[in-house]
């Protein structure tokens, strides 16, 4: 009997530690809310007047702290942590390895005459120098002058996790180039809010800041912790690179939004204690589509702290699934055939003075200025849509993407039938100045139209990777695993510009003569026309799209590879760099990254996959073939040469399939061995992934269906790893 998976099984049979982990939770939740956060309110308790109002105008105004006020903001924070049990703190980022990093401090500080105190200053609240040679930085450092820093951000509040106070920081290279996924994200989100704040004085001069707003959905996979140890591939590469697909996986569609099992449910509730403590409003909780897999979502926030809690839940869900003997999975893809995971980004601007802009309001005029954000996103979309896919390119969503309720990688935007008419209606509007009666009927009968359309809009489309839900966006593209600050940073900037174009052709309107709602009324007819393309309300996943977008003129990039290189177009370039957001050198630092990361994915799913073909299933095969081999010489012994055949048929042609197999898995091996390190001899990098993408993984293929094939011949008994029913059915 093959150990590990049978020792895995062996644990199960319900346990009364798995299962009565039950969570006590306290009737008002909101008791708890940002009990463990340097909130605005503990602020107010613990620091002067003149330094909460100088964090306020950091947080609202983004002016720069003085330092004075930042020793007495960093006593105060070591105050309030210590009154927690607090002993160390950390600048807490988010470098470019796609997790978070941490280096503990003590507030410990020896003293003369042998005493010591607990300390924290105000220059170790604002900037510290991690020893982070060891992050990626595609060559913005080298080893030997590895100096980097990381910076507070003021503007997300600073928390405790068990005995350390986390700081939120951005990572920076003492050059001033970027390591991190925040600092181009606050850059971004400056340069929206200028744009955005801009255009709307031609609506509402009291507007004076907008804030992108992110709302996310976390979706995941829990596998009991066991089962999970006893998969190498999950454990080394965080999928499952084998396995025959259940009888019943998820064609009954009876998970999704079913009773949440009560072991889950404990893990649940633990969370959502622990999010509120940290101040994440979680508040959505539920059964996605495969089974074992789940989905939580919080209240939509500014960004910048939206980013930062999804970064910090993923943590979070790690540690709290442990104690549940759960292993998280937050892969986009671990078991074929049934539903992946997302990480829909839910995106709108939000005005200082309580307004959504792309919310239509009481009048015309609101309705125009949600048209004017509207048209502008997806037309930002029209331009920007390589660069919005190279932003959520991964060796991980590319097994995702194209399949089971996930966008493909074609890029479109879906706004749904009736909105889509009016925007119809709009591309009709005369050119130049408008007469009394076309106002009319535009205020009438088209803008004064939309309320009423987005109270009906029950459109959706879960093939589309940008849609339209009544008062946002949703990216459906952004993948379970990754940071969500890649892509708001791409579509922050990609507004930002388009809403810069925006401003500056309607004043040109103005000037030449026309009316505020003229020109704007003009501007966005064009923008329509422009961005036609991109538009698309059908399947996505039908061939048909694929051929109609080709003829559109829109890509379809189906590999990160592919992704990855359109992100070098010089057009992405000088945009980041108008914008500034990125220098070129940024780009290219960045680009470089991923496509490593790519390789290095890649080639380590190789290896494992390798391993386990040859090292756990030949060997677990041929143990079978020999009972299967006995048995044939049994028979014969018994029967004789002439009458043991008819009895023997069976046997032999499943001795004969299993040596197909194994020497399809053999030579599948040998062939994937070569391919690998052809591709790692590569020394460019785009030209590596390519060769990985498009020489090596397609190998994984043959071998997995001679592998699968196997497990259904091989004896259950006999089998060496955990089968896909256990791990996705056990509860
Ligand atoms: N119901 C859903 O929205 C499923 C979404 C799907 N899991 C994804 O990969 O995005």
């Amino acid at each position: 009997m093959s150990t590990l998976r049978f020792k895995a099984l062996e644990t199960l049979p319900f346990k009364d530690f798995r299962r009565d982990n039950s969570v006590e939770v306290p009737v008002k939740l909101s008791e708890l809310f940002c009990q463990n956060v340097f909130s605005e309110e503990t602020m107010r308790e613990y620091l002067t007047k003149e330094a909460f109002q100088s964090i306020m105008d950091a947080v609202k105004k983004g002016t720069k702290i003085q330092r004075h006020i930042a020793d007495q903001v960093a006593v105060a924070m070591k105050d309030w942590a210590m009154s927690k049990g607090v002993t160390h703190y950390t600048h807490w980022f988010q470098p470019l390895t796609g997790t978070t990093a941490e280096k503990h401090d003590s507030f410990f500080t020896p003293i003369e005459g042998g005493r010591a105190i607990e300390r924290f200053s105000g220059n170790l609240l604002i900037q510290q120098e991690p020893d982070a040679s060891s992050f990626p930085n595609g060559g913005i450092r080298n080893t030997f002058e590895a100096r980097g820093y990381t910076a507070w951000d003021p503007t997300s509040p600073a928390f405790i996790m068990g005995t350390t106070l986390c700081i939120p920081s951005i990572f920076i290279s003492y050059t001033g180039e970027t390591l991190d996924y925040k600092a181009p994200l606050l850059r971004a989100l400056n340069a929206v809010d200028e744009a955005a704040t801009s255009v709307m004085q031609y609506f509402d001069k009291n507007v004076t800041k907008v804030t992108p707003t992110l709302g996310w959905e976390q979706e995941y996979f829990l596998v009991d912790s066991a089962l999970y140890q006893s998969r190498p591939d999950l454990v080394l590469t965080g999928k499952t690179l084998l396995g025959h697909s259940p009888a019943k996986g998820q064609q009954l569609d009876d998970h999704y939004f079913g009773s949440i099992p009560t072991r889950v449910m404990n893990f649940m509730k633990e969370l959502e204690i622990e999010c509120m403590k940290l101040g994440i409003p979680v508040t959505t909780r539920h059964n996605e589509v495969a089974p074992n897999q789940f989905e939580l979502a919080p209240m939509f926030e500014e960004v910048n702290v939206a980013v930062d809690h999804n970064s910090l839940l993923m943590d979070i869900m790690a540690r709290v699934a442990h104690k549940h003997h759960f292993h998280i999975l937050f892969h986009e893809k671990p078991f074929a055939g049934v539903n992946g995971s997302g990480k829909h980004n839910n995106w709108s601007l939000a005005t200082d003075t309580g307004e959504n802009l792309l919310s239509p309001g009481k009048n015309p005029k609101k309705n125009l200025q949600f048209l004017t954000f509207f048209v502008n996103t997806i037309k930002a979309v029209h331009e920007y849509a390589d660069l919005l896919r190279a932003s959520i390119a991964s060796a991980s969503n590319d097994h995702r993407l194209g399949a089971n309720e996930a966008p493909p990688a074609i890029i479109s935007v879906f706004i749904g039938s009736q909105l889509f008419s009016v925007l119809e209606e709009l591309e009709k509007v005369t050119n130049g100045k408008l007469s009394p009666e076309e106002k009319t009927e535009l205020k009438l009968n088209v803008v004064g139209k939309i309320p009423e359309i987005l109270l009906d809009n029950t459109d959706r489309n879960r093939t589309s990777p940008f849609a339209f839900t009544g008062n946002k966006f949703e990216i459906r593209a952004v993948g379970s695993s990754a940071n969500c600050a890649e892509s708001m940073t791409v579509m922050n900037t990609i507004a930002a510009k388009q809403l810069n174009d925006f401003k500056k052709e309607v004043d040109a309107l103005i000037e030449g003569g026309l009316k505020k709602d003229e020109a704007i009324f003009n501007v966005l007819r064009e923008y329509i026309k422009q961005s036609k393309n991109i538009m698309f309300e059908g399947d996505g996943y039908s061939d048909d799209w694929a051929k109609e977008a080709k003829k559109r003129g829109l890509n379809n990039l189906k590999t990160t590879p592919e992704a990855l290189k359109q992100e070098m177009d010089k057009k992405f370039l000088d945009l980041y760099e108008e914008m500034g957001i990125f220098n070129h050198r940024e780009v290219e630092a960045r680009n470089e990254i991923k496509l490593e990361k790519y390789s290095t994915v890649i080639d380590i799913e190789a290896r494992v996959l390798s391993d386990i073909a040859r090292n756990h299933i030949i060997p677990s095969a041929l143990n079978y073939q020999n009972r299967l081999i006995e048995n044939v010489k049994g028979l014969k012994d018994i029967f004789g040469d002439k009458e043991f055949k008819p009895l023997a048929k069976e046997q032999m042609s499943l001795i004969t399939s299993i040596s197909e197999n194994v020497s399809k898995i053999k030579l599948g091996v040998e062939d994937l061995i070569k391919a690998r390190e052809a591709a790692k001899s590569i020394s460019d990098s785009q030209k590596q992934a390519e060769a990985y993408c498009n020489k090596v993984k397609p190998l994984f293929e043959g071998i997995r269906e001679a592998s699968d094939n196997l497990e259904m011949m091989v004896d259950d008994e006999l089998w060496p790893l955990t089968k896909y029913r256990e791990m996705l059915f056990t509860k």
